[in-house]
């Protein structure tokens, strides 16, 4: 297995980075920044690792049996190289760990995996026998819990760490997290056409300080002492040292915080947004604000296909997935707008996953050719006279890159579902149309706009495919 990591956390354990990923590319090597002004970007590993964490929350069934060890709910995302194979979180049954070897099997060959808890050793043996890369895993409370025990004692032999795991964490560059909340946020752009300013300021408050409560309580232990106990069982003692317990502990909290501002710029039901199809004169909205997740998913959805009509996702399961995309965006290579991407199908079989039988298809998000260095390319946007200075004929769009990297094919009898932060522009809607995706979930702010190098006119007419748009409920309609 090809890891250098025990020699490398030692030199990298400092203030910016655990682990160094000796196979970044060279854009990726420039972590949090580009080099031409841009606004802060995520780095990769921490990508990956926000994806995870937010996986664990995907929105399950409330009536499923709990696992019967007690096991946590863990996230989990499954990288080869450049492309993201898969987004899985554990179900009742099975662990996450598990549920990679199920749905991946050999495929795990050479992939690297990011765990939102350290696994438990019977699904660490499985996924290293199958020759992962690398394992990193969140150094919080891991899956089999330790704050459970009463004792203290460890039923699993967490501290067993094979020469694949790591813990890859990178610093944020300090103003992301302000830039997260003040960047042209798509859904909370469209709050703030619609509410008073009063209104949004308050929401948009209310919104994130809930988001970093319940974040903070699912993924940070606060008490110190116990943090460094649990460091200790599963391997981790090297961190327990100052000044790397603390850098550690800082980097855990500045990512749940990036995590909680993404989570809070697509806000939720309760206050009165959901995804709908738009024209409400059409009938009522078809994504039930108040159905499970896999009620409206899995019942009755091929049936309705083959009338070519659907129900929609639950608004829940909806946001989940926006969420994904939104934090996506989060890497773009675009310095004034990120877009992010992510195509989700049901499958009528493969229920093992946390998320029923919804399997990712692929993600991106919009940037310049892979393997390029971007400081080669122009980046100015509409407002720049030469139109050889544009960056329009370079950049890649989420969509594109979604469908470019794909990981699985789309099944002309399945309902595949694309999210993405952006209304799609008219390069991208015969893509989408073509691709044979049957439902977007996203905003309309810029539909009908042509700005001349990118123009968005085709998606209002668009046929076939149904369009789940961003926007007051129905109830919150009808009181305004
Ligand atoms: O379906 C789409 C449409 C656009 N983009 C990306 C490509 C490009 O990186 C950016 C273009 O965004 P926009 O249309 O907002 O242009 P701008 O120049 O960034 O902004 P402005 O509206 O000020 O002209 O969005 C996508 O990824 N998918």
């Amino acid at each position: 297995m090809a890891t250098t990591e025990t020699s490398q956390v030692k030199r990298n354990r400092d203030e910016s980075r655990f682990v160094c990923s000796c196979k970044c590319d060279r854009r990726d090597a420039s972590t949090q920044t580009d080099t031409k002004g841009h606004e802060p970007r995520l780095s990769r590993v921490n990508l990956f690792t926000l994806l995870s964490l937010w996986m664990e929350l995907f929105p399950r069934n409330k009536s499923q049996p709990k696992n019967a060890e007690q096991a946590k709910v863990s996230g989990l995302v499954v990288v080869q190289g450049r492309k993201v194979m898969g987004l899985h979180c554990s179900s009742a049954e099975l662990h996450v760990g598990q549920v990679a070897v199920i749905r991946h099997g050999p495929r795990l060959k050479g992939c690297d995996l990011y765990f939102s808890r350290k696994p438990c050793s019977t699904c660490m043996k499985m996924i290293v026998n199958a020759g992962v890369n690398r394992v990193s895993y969140w150094p919080g409370d891991p899956e089999l819990s330790l704050l459970l025990l009463s004792d203290g004692a460890a039923v699993d032999r967490q501290g067993q760490g094979s020469s694949q795991e790591a813990v890859e964490l990178d610093a944020i560059a300090a103003e992301l997290d302000a830039q997260v909340h003040s960047h042209r946020l798509p859904f909370l752009e469209y709050v703030a056409h619609s509410e008073s300013r009063d209104a949004r300021e308050l929401f948009d408050e209310l919104q994130r300080q809930r988001s970093l409560e319940d974040l903070t309580a699912t993924f940070f232990v606060t008490d110190e002492l116990r943090h460094q106990y649990i460091l200790r069982k599963i391997g981790l003692e090297n961190f327990c040292v100052e000044p790397y317990f603390s850098n550690l502990r800082k980097h855990m909290q500045d990512l749940i915080k990036v995590l909680a501002s993404v989570a809070s710029s697509v806000p939720d039901l309760q206050l009165g947004y959901g995804f709908y199809v738009k024209d409400l004169a059409e009938g009522p909205p078809r994504a039930s604000p108040r159905a499970s997740p896999r009620t409206s998913l899995s019942q009755g959805l091929s049936q309705d296909l083959s009338q070519g009509l659907s129900q929609g996702l639950s608004q829940d399961v909806a946001r989940h997935c926006m969420i994904q995309a939104q934090l996506l965006a989060y890497r773009t290579e675009d310095p004034k707008v990120g877009v992010g991407a992510v195509i989700w199908a049901e499958g009528k079989s493969g229920r093992c996953d946390g998320t029923g039988c919804m399997y990712l298809v692929g993600c991106g998000y919009n940037g310049y050719p892979g393997g390029s260095v971007c400081s080669a390319f122009p980046w100015m946007g509409s407002e720049e006279k030469d139109p050889r200075e544009r960056k329009y004929k370079y950049i890649i769009h989420a969509e594109q890159n979604a469908l470019i990297f794909r990981s699985a094919e789309i099944k002309e009898d399945e309902n595949t579902m694309l999210f993405v932060t952006k209304c799609p522009c008219d390069e991208c809607v015969p893509l989408i149309v073509g691709a044979g995706i049957k439902q977007v979930y996203t905003t309309d702010l810029d539909s009908g706009k042509d700005k001349g190098d990118i123009s968005y006119l085709k998606f209002v007419q668009l046929q076939g495919v149904q369009k789940f748009i961003w926007q007051k409920t129905p109830q919150a309609e009808d009181l305004s």
